[in-house]
Formats: structure tokens, C-alpha cells, sequence
């Protein structure tokens, strides 16, 4: 059985990691879809598709399971997009979110939904991350190691300082 978890990972940290842990308790392969591929280089949005893959395939490769990240460009049409991620993925039985969006389009679909437990939401989120790597602050305690290693690669904490505030 194959679990769907979808999200924009920018960038992969140790919240998102959790979850996959929690589906892999559950399902035996998992399929991260990589949202809003097509974007980078803004601030909400810093990093590539390729380094979001990246980070996800280096973070999870000790992993027994297997794990698919799987870029997924958004669609201008939330009527078809279950349909759009389907056409992209592996074939999938569950969907793991809390996107009330994603939840409902995939229920219309008749797919089983499951809620992902947040784990320590206050830190662990993506907002929180792109905020410090800005201002200087601790970020690379909220991520796992390799994808600091990603980030510095990139030269990722840069890329986010050099780009411009109304890009948000
Ligand atoms: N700390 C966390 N614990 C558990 N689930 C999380 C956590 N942070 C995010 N998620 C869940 O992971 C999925 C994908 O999240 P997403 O890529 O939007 O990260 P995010 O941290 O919420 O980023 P941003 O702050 O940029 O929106 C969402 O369903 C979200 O609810
Ligand atoms: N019509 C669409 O393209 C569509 C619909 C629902 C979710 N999505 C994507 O799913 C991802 C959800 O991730 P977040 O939880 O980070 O918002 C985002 O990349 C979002 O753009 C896209």
C-alpha cells in the first residue's frame, strides 16, 4: 500500500520528516509530492523543485521504505488536480494532509483522507525557517542534516537574503 503526501517542503524540515515517519507506521511506500514545483526564488517559495527533491530523497535515505518525491506543478483548475497529481504519481491509496483544500478535493475523489499529527507546529514550520535563515536565527537546528547540507550547497540562506521583501 502507497501513501500521497503532499506539500511545498520549502524546505524539507524535521516536522515533515515526523509525518513521514508516522505514514511509514502505516503504508508501505510513501509518495511525497513536491507542490508548487514550477516555483522558486521568491520568498515564500526559495528553493528549486530539483533541491526540494533533493533534500527529501537525501533526508529519508536511510529509511527501509521506499520513498518517491515526486515534482508536481500547480494547475489553474482545482477541479482536475487529483487527477493532474494521479497522472504524476505512482499509484496511491491514502492521502495524508491538513490542507482543507487538498482534503476536500481528494474526498470528492472518493480517496481516504488522513489528518497528519503536527509536531511542535510553533517551530517546526516552513515560515518559521525562511524567517530565520533571513534574520540570522537558528535554523539549521529545524532541519535534518542533510538538508542544511543541501541549503549550504545551494548557497540557499543568500539566495533568500538577496530577494526582494515584496516578492512574499
Ligand atoms: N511541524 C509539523 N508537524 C506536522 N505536520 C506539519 C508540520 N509542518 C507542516 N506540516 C504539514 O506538512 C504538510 C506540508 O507542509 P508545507 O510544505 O506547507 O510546510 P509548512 O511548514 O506548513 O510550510 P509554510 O510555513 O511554508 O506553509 C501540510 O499538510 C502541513 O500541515
Ligand atoms: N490547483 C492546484 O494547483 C492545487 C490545488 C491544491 C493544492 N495544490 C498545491 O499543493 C501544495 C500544498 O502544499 P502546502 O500545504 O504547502 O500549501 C501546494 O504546492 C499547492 O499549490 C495545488
Amino acid at each position: 500500500m502507497r501513501g500521497l503526501y503532499v506539500g511545498r517542503f520549502q524546505p524539507f524540515h524535521k516536522g515533515h520528516e515526523r509525518v513521514v515517519d508516522d505514514i511509514m507506521d502505516d503504508v508501505d511506500e510513501v509518495v511525497v509530492a513536491v507542490g508548487s514545483a514550477q516555483k522558486s526564488h521568491t520568498l515564500r517559495n526559495p528553493f528549486t523543485a530539483g533541491e526540494r527533491v533533493s533534500m527529501i530523497t537525501k533526508a529519508l535515505e536511510d529509511r527501509d521504505e521506499t520513498v518517491y518525491a515526486i515534482p508536481v506543478e500547480d494547475l489553474n483548475r482545482n477541479a482536475v488536480w487529483t487527477t493532474h497529481v494521479r497522472s504524476m504519481c505512482p499509484p496511491f491509496e491514502t492521502v495524508y494532509s491538513n490542507n482543507p483544500l487538498i482534503v476536500r478535493l481528494f474526498e470528492e475523489d472518493d480517496v481516504e483522507v488522513r489528518e497528519c499529527v503536527l509536531f511542535e507546529r510553533d517551530r517546526f514550520s516552513g515560515r518559521v525557517i525562511r524567517e530565520r535563515m533571513r534574520d540570522g536565527g537558528d535554523w539549521r537546528a529545524l532541519v535534518p542534516d542533510e538538508v542544511e547540507k543541501v541549503v549550504d550547497e545551494v548557497d540557499g540562506v543568500r539566495r533568500l537574503r538577496d530577494l526582494d521583501a515584496d516578492d512574499y
